[in-house]
């Protein structure tokens, strides 16, 4: 590359013009500064003129110090060139120069000069980058490879085939079903986990079932209060203990606690210790086949506390349990261990509501064959509205421990006891507890009857509205319960 230097020497004696506009387009501006600063190195700014418009020679005014409006009437006074090659290069005196009244003409800079400038400006910007080292030419590539191409045509892009196969949004890959079974049986088993009192298994294979039982179902270790029920407290004065001692022991014979016969003053006796396994008090004979409520003594009381024979459901569950599929029933309720007859196995438990919110609940599900979880608190409650109004239900359905799984069975193998324990005074609100009936083997289902007390009074004619009794008994009364009303009572 060179460029011609014309020393104006007539109007602008002082000026020096290097038109470089001659020269083949260059490619590089960078080259072109260095050339031009190389060569003259009292060169502090280059002028660009552009490629549309005539060839013009700018002049710049490169004094360091002037101000704007000096640079103003520098100018008036500087005469307009009207082309870039005024004068051909006639030898004449070098002209003595003045850094100020140097000129440069140059070709504005192509397209790709341009974009090295932007680059090289924006990088001068960027904080510890230095333009003289920075990849300019690699950057460039990397903004080309980036940059989207230009369609040459329009493209139907519904027609594009997409790449994936699976219907997921995400394309996430499809759990594997022993992936979703491990997962379904964790969720169970810290549900199961939360259960006080030994273990509670589910043997079920089926994922289908377990999802089932894993899902919309929590369980719970006593009454969940809902809106509406008021309680008296346990700590309440209504709540008496009986007069007996520790020393000598609750006296079967005169504890307060215990319920008297309807007709006499003597007590009835609850509980006795269990004949085949000495360590157990289990429900009496007598006790099981009779109507009576059961009042444990409590804190209250002037007995040994928990050393007391009268504390039995308080302590709490003392046989393993497991849920299991039973078919056409739905899932069942059984026990890896032997029951003793009387001995006690668990409580029903659920959400405590109202009567008027169990109708609710109730009449939701009317007309379909929804499985039922409502359990009335009736065992003192007369037939008529008032005392109804009062009655509590509870409701299994979402909340609940293990008994809520326990089927109907016309010739039941368990028994549900209403049980009073740290609260006497509560006649509304009472605990519902199962004890066997009979001595249960390992593995048996255990069953109880959903019309306790009311067996004889179930119609003799079979409701077809009514829920079908699938128990399989000879003695089978063909339906769960006397009509479609669904939902057990603890009259025993
Ligand atoms: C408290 S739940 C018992 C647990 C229930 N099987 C389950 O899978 O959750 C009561 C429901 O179980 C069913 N059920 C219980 N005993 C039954 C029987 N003997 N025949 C038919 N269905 C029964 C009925 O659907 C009833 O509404």
């Amino acid at each position: 590359m060179s460029g011609r230097v014309s020393f104006d020497s007539v109007d602008n004696q002082n000026r020096v013009f290097i038109d470089l506009t001659d020269e083949t387009e260059p490619n590089d501006s960078e080259v072109q500064k260095k050339l031009v600063y190389g060569k003259l190195p009292f060169v502090t700014a280059l002028a660009y003129r552009s490629p549309t418009v005539p060839l013009k020679r700018k002049s710049l005014d490169l004094s360091e110090d002037v101000s704007d409006s000096s640079n103003d009437a520098h100018n008036a006074r500087r005469p307009r060139l009207s082309h870039a090659h005024p004068h051909p290069s006639t030898p004449s005196p070098a002209p003595s120069l003045r850094q100020s009244q140097i000129s440069v003409v140059i070709p504005s800079p192509t397209a790709k000069q341009k974009r090295d400038i932007a680059v090289a400006k924006c990088i001068s910007k960027v904080n510890g980058m230095d333009a003289t080292f920075f990849p300019t030419t690699d950057e460039e590539e990397r903004t080309n490879k980036a940059a989207y191409p230009t369609t040459k045509s329009h493209v139907d892009r519904r027609s594009v085939l997409l790449s994936f196969k699976s219907t997921s949004v995400l394309n996430l890959p499809s759990p594997t079903n022993t992936n979703h079974l491990a997962k379904l049986r964790h969720t169970l088993d810290e549900k199961l986990k939360r259960i006080n009192g030994p273990t509670v298994i589910p043997t079920i294979d089926s994922p289908k079932r377990l999802a089932k039982l894993a899902d919309n179902f929590e369980f719970v270790n006593g009454y969940q209060y809902r809106e509406g029920v008021e309680r008296i407290p346990d700590e309440s004065d209504f709540n008496i203990g009986c007069a007996c001692t520790a020393a000598g022991g609750c006296d079967r014979f005169t504890c307060d606690c215990l319920s008297k016969e309807e007709d006499s003053e003597d007590r009835i006796v609850p509980y006795e210790i269990c004949e085949n396994n000495r360590k157990l008090i289990v429900a009496t004979k007598s006790f099981l086949k009779r109507k009576a409520i059961i009042y444990e003594c409590n804190s209250r009381c002037g007995c040994s506390g928990a050393r007391c024979w009268n504390h039995v459901v308080q302590k709490g569950r003392t046989v393993r349990l497991e849920i299991f599929d039973t078919g056409s029933r739905g899932f069942g309720l059984r026990s890896p261990d032997l029951i003793h007859r009387g001995q006690f196995i668990d409580l029903y438990l659920g959400e405590v509501i109202t009567k008027a919110e169990a109708d609710e609940r109730e009449n939701l599900t009317d007309g379909s064959y929804t499985q039922s979880y409502l359990f009335s608190l009736d065992w003192y409650v007369k037939d008529d509205d008032d005392e109804e109004q009062n009655m509590k239900v509870i409701d299994g359905r979402k909340f609940g421990s293990a008994t809520r799984f326990m089927n109907h069975s016309c010739s039941p193998n368990c028994k549900i006891v209403p049980v009073c324990t740290t609260n006497h005074a509560d006649e509304y609100l009472y605990n519902l507890a199962f004890f066997a009936y009979r001595d249960i083997a390992p593995g048996t289902e255990m069953t109880f009857d959903y019309n306790q007390g009311e067996e004889k009074t179930t119609p003799q004619k079979i409701d077809p509205e009514a829920v079908q009794c699938l128990c399989g008994e000879a003695k089978c009364r063909g339906q769960l319960w006397p009509n479609k009303r669904k939902g057990q009572g603890s009259k025993p």
